[in-house]
């Protein structure tokens, strides 16, 4: 058993991934920055913010990151931050990342470096050994302990891998060496989750939907096979699994963001509301990368017009049927 897992990020899938690892490791360690949600874990073993009525497993414990000594007892840390502060959270853990294994679950794309997190991960750190963590995999049903698939997306180091089996031994899981797929995976369904809302917010219909769902699915497979070195990508959770419960489900952030701003309920400052909606993050450097192979997506550039203010959702859809019909 592995003794003491590291969890930096106490927001919902940090917790949710804590009290998912904690049957299988010594102790938890999740790292905050908000002095009170990490009282609430070690006075009441709540993590009220988020999780007000779960109890947490009495070995998870909670500190406030202050510096890399905090991550030395740590065999192994999982980074479960959203994208956009996954390189300032590792540089300042430092050195307190290296020798020991890395797992991300942001899924999010650095722009305009185009980097995917464990590509800074690994540049911030130098450390090799990092995997990630991606597949249809909700906070809250991880939290309670439903079933749930994932993709590990790790290289051929068979320790790696059998840690990786091993403290995600509570989801059905499948793997993939090539990481950068399978993070991609997991940015490009969140911005076909935007499109799909803001596609249901015109088009109410179930033959429209899954009309519509195919369209993204195709393009988001066009992608993949343009940068992919796994074959099997396109029917492993990260990508098939986490693309039809981010798009067709209403508890998906980025899937509501696509509704709420088709049916004009928020304006493009809802980036301020603080709730992570990675999609509209990652979309102008998903468009960037299809550029620079070469690849076409209408779908993420009419969800980029859309977000960006430039498009009514009615017209821009309307556009975007003409021109893939
Ligand atoms: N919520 C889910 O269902 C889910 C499932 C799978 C993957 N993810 C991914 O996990 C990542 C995190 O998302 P989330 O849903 O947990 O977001 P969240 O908004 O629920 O929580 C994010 C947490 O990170 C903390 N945080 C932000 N900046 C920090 C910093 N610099 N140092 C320490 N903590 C910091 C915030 O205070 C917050 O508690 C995202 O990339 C998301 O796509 C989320
Ligand atoms: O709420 P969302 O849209 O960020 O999706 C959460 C997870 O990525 C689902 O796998």
């Amino acid at each position: 058993m592995i003794s003491t897992v590291g969890v930096i990020g106490a927001g919902s899938m940090g917790t949710a991934v804590a009290q998912s690892i904690s049957g299988r490791a010594g102790e938890v360690i999740i790292f905050g920055r908000r002095q009170e949600i990490v009282d609430s874990i070690n006075h009441d073993n709540h993590n009220t913010m988020y999780f007000p009525g779960l109890r947490l497993r009495p070995n998870i414990r909670a500190r406030v990151m202050n510096d890399r000594r905090d991550l030395a007892d740590c065999e192994v840390v999982i980074i479960a931050v959203p994208s956009s502060e996954v390189r300032s959270v590792v540089n300042a853990a430092g050195d307190g990342l290296a020798d020991r294994y890395l797992i991300t679950m942001a899924k999010g794309l650095e722009y305009p470096s185009l980097k995917t997190m464990s590509e800074i991960i690994r540049e911030e750190t130098g450390n090799p050994d990092i995997a990630c963590f991606s597949g249809p995999t909700f906070a809250d049903e991880i939290a309670y302990g439903h079933i749930a698939g994932a993709t590990i997306g790790v290289g051929d180091d068979p320790s790696l891998r059998a840690t990786m089996s091993d403290l995600f031994g509570e989801f059905i899981l499948d793997f993939s060496d090539d990481i950068r797929a399978v993070e991609l995976c997991g940015v490009l369904k969140n911005v076909y989750a935007i499109g799909t809302g803001m596609w249901d917010s015109v088009y109410s219909n179930h033959n429209e939907h899954y009309t519509f769902l195919n369209m993204c699915y195709k393009e988001m497979c066009i992608f993949l096979r343009a940068i992919s070195l796994d074959e099997g990508i396109f029917t492993k959770f990260c990508c098939f699994g986490d693309f039809n419960l981010t798009a067709n489900v209403d508890k998906s952030r980025n899937r509501t963001l696509g509704l709420m701003v088709g049916k004009k309920i928020v304006k493009t400052p809802y980036l301020e509301s603080g709730v992570t909606f990675e999609g509209s993050r990652s979309v102008k450097g998903i468009i960037e990368l299809a550029k620079n192979h070469d690849i076409d997506i209408p779908i993420a550039r009419f969800v980029y017009d859309v977000l960006s203010g430039n498009n009514n959702v009615r017209i821009s859809v309307d556009t975007l049927v003409r021109r893939t019909a």
